[in-house]
């Protein structure tokens, strides 16, 4: 069977800048620098990511999913879709006040995300109730939308 070669090069920066109305969120000094599986390699090839908070206090993230998340060729994997929004989701409760891990992730995919495009992350924060706080969220491009997301956040108990 033919080896297959693996593409080492860097891919060219890309332009990660927010909207109007946005300003950039630091969500290492809320949550530490433990968020490297999407947030870690910021000039690599698997994911590039900016958070923001728009005007509405809520957060925003673009990403960009490089090669190393491809699933379908040419077309990022559902499990790395997945994974953005298991965090941009959890990070939205943590920005609002919530010391949270995700206990339910309730993931649809609308349609087929290519490769190397930047994407905007949208997310709400809808309910909290008792140690539950539920986020709302999708990963868009203008009027398209590639997944979208419930998320069922609890917040975690005093040790
Ligand atoms: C640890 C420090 C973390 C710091 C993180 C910083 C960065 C974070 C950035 C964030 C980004 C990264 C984000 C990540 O990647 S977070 C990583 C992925 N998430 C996990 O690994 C979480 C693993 N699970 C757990 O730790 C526990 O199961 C939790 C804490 C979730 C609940 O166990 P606990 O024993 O504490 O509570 P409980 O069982 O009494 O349940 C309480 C209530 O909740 C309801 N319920 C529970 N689960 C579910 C469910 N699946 N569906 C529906 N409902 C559910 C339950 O019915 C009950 O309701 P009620 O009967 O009262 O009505």
């Amino acid at each position: 069977m033919e080896k297959q070669e693996k593409n080492t090069e860097v891919c060219p920066p890309v332009d990660l800048s927010g909207e109007a109305g946005w300003t950039p969120f630091d969500a290492p000094s809320l949550v530490g620098a433990s968020l490297r599986f999407v947030s870690g390699e910021p000039d690599g090839n698997r994911y590039r990511v900016r958070y923001y908070k728009d005007d509405a206090e809520q957060l925003r993230a673009r990403i960009w999913f490089g090669p190393e998340t491809e699933g379908p060729p040419g077309h990022a994997h559902g499990g790395a879709m997945a994974a953005v929004l298991d965090e941009v989701l959890g990070l939205a409760a943590w920005a609002a006040g919530h010391s949270i891990v995700v206990g339910n992730l309730n993931v649809s995919f609308r349609n087929l995300l290519p490769l190397e495009q930047v994407v905007t992350v949208e997310s709400e924060v809808v309910s909290a109730q008792g140690r539950k706080v539920m986020v709302h969220g999708r990963i868009c491009l203008g009027e398209t939308v590639f997944a979208e997301a419930e998320c069922l956040c609890i917040t975690i108990r005093d040790k």
